[in-house]
């Protein structure tokens, strides 16, 4: 693993406000995401049964933080691998109604209860994919993202057929173990998460190039 090139940043204090800053300016329909959510959870296991609302909030605002990296304000096209509840994708979609979404997951449960959601919030621009990422086929260029759903080694060996321009992982900060058997060189920049509150303690952003 020692011949990929890893780089860390921090994540500036501005960059956690224009967060908040976008949250805020999409507060209703974030909200009522979260009714829904918490409505869906309990028929069907998409995120912890006993977690807090304050929880899910922090949950959304980390999902919302890659919108202030460059691979994803350059990119149009972006894929949520292992969606879960829609987490980053939803709140992404609901933030940036100009950017197109896929939203993978491989239990077609998840990928139904997902769907509802988009309908019941009006989101046009989200298309629901329910398989493993390692069939998905897509043929235009796009940037890949996924939050606390893969080891970095599988989803790179499941998704190498794909045109991924880069990938933006959810992460915690110790994730180089999960680089071996990975042969070509890769370009990696990790953004250490942790000077944002104490939910973000030990996370990591991870912007993986090949
Ligand atoms: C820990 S959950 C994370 C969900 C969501 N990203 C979040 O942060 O709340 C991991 C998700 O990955 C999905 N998953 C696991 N293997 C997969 C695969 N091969 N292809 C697509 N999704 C997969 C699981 O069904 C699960 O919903």
């Amino acid at each position: 693993m020692e011949h990929h090139r890893i780089t860390t940043s921090n994540v500036s204090r501005e960059t956690f406000e224009a967060t908040k800053d976008l949250y805020a300016s999409h507060k209703d329909l974030l909200e009522e995401y979260i009714d829904q959510l918490f409505w869906w959870n309990d028929r069907i296991n998409l995120v912890s049964r006993d977690v807090s609302r304050e929880t899910i909030e922090n949950h959304l605002h980390h999902s919302l933080l890659i919108s202030q990296l460059s691979p994803f304000i350059s990119e149009k096209n972006i894929i949520d691998a292992g969606t879960g509840g829609g987490l980053p994708g939803i709140p992404l979609a609901i933030t940036h109604p100009g950017k197109s979404f896929i939203l993978n997951d491989i239990v077609t449960k998840k990928c139904l209860a997902v769907k509802q959601m988009v309908r019941h919030l009006g989101l046009d621009n989200i298309t629901i994919v329910d398989r493993t990422v390692a069939n998905l086929q897509y043929d235009t260029p796009f940037l890949l993202i996924s939050k606390h759903a893969f080891k970095v080694n599988d989803l790179y060996s499941m998704t190498s057929h794909l045109p991924w321009t880069a990938m933006v992982l959810y992460k915690g900060l110790e994730f180089q173990g999960e680089l071996a058997g990975i042969e070509p060189p890769l370009s990696i920049e990790r953004y250490d998460l942790t000077e944002g509150s104490d939910f973000y303690k030990g996370k990591a952003l991870v912007i993986i190039r090949r």
